[in-house]
């Protein structure tokens, strides 16, 4: 089995204050997982506001460089100042969604503008009969078409309806690789399921593997086959998504679990829970950080 995508040991520090007043922050630290080629999945960073999944993911599409380990994605490792050409090819197959569909289209821009710069760069096409052909494919695989979207500027569709057209933008090139980062927690509460589905038919019918972030149990249950619980920038658990959520073993995934069953405001990804165990969680960050230890049924837990 060849390996897709492996986060070896990666941790980013990043500096913040002034000259006298330097202090660091771990936002990713030690991570360490793989995703293997010919096995889609969905595997989810799960995490509260800060514990760095951003972060990991801006290292995985090589637009953060880690302070040490490395990523390689098919055995090369990812590298923001690669060459043009290796530059373009990984981008092609490792494509991001991102968490506000608004954001990630500019207002004032045609949306099919977009999906063609898109197909004329990565897949180098020129003819418009051809590119034509490429947005409407794309488009359909996430239930749009091009006859649809075409001459749409954004404030034409609804979040949701964006999203998936940001979604078909993505999967032009093809790429066996989708990391979205929070791809729902923008859109109207009633859309979000068409969306969460769609990522899982792209998996299921395409063969596309997604890293998926968020900080809603619930969608992470429901299409994740792995996940990492992140806690200020370490993984304290990892494993089969179903077997962790169900019974998770770490003191922050119990915690994790427990306010979202506790609080309304999960998707917002506050915590609000009983504060004897936010207080026993906590601890566990000042407390140095345990090895991550196999388990019986395979999941990895960090010893506390
Ligand atoms: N460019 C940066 N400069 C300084 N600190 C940063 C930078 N980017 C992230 N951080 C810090 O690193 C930590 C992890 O942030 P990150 O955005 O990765 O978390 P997150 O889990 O994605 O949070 P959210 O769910 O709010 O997006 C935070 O403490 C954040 O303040």
């Amino acid at each position: 089995m060849s390996t897709l995508l492996a986060v070896n040991d990666v941790s980013k520090h990043f500096s913040m204050g002034g000259l006298l007043s330097r202090r660091s922050v771990a936002a990713v630290q030690d991570a360490r997982f793989s995703i293997e080629a010919d096995k889609a999945e969905i595997f989810t960073i799960i995490g509260e506001s800060g514990s760095g999944k951003t972060t990991l993911a801006r290292m995985i599409l090589g637009l953060e460089r880690p302070s040490s380990g490395t990523i390689q994605f098919r055995g090369q490792t990812v590298n923001a100042k690669a060459d043009r050409a290796a530059r373009l090819a990984f981008m092609a197959a490792v494509q991001p969604v991102f968490q506000n569909p608004f954001e990630a289209f500019n207002p004032l821009k045609r949306i099919d503008r977009y999906l063609e710069s898109t197909a004329r760069r990565f897949l180098k096409l020129s003819d418009q009969t051809e590119i034509d052909k490429a947005m409407d494919g794309a488009l359909q695989k996430v239930g749009l078409s091009l006859a649809e979207v075409k001459g749409r500027f954004p404030h034409e569709m609804s979040g949701g309806q964006l999203q998936r057209a940001a979604i078909a933008r993505a999967l032009i090139p093809n790429p066996p690789l989708l990391i979205a980062d929070e791809p729902v927690s923008m859109v109207d509460a009633s859309l979000r399921m068409s969306i969460v589905n769609l990522l899982k038919s792209l998996r299921d019918d395409l063969g596309v593997s997604v890293i998926y972030i968020t900080h809603d149990l619930a969608t992470a249950y429901y299409i994740s086959n792995r996940l990492i619980i992140m806690q200020r920038g370490r993984i304290v658990e990892m494993g089969d998504a179903r077997a962790v959520l169900e019974n998770p073993e770490h003191p922050y995934s119990r915690l994790l679990k427990a306010s979202v069953l506790s609080t309304e405001d999960a998707g917002a990804g506050k915590l609000g829970t009983d504060p004897e165990m936010v207080a026993k969680a906590s601890r566990l960050v000042d407390a140095p950080p345990g090895e991550l230890v196999e388990q019986p049924d395979g999941r990895l837990v960090r010893v506390y």
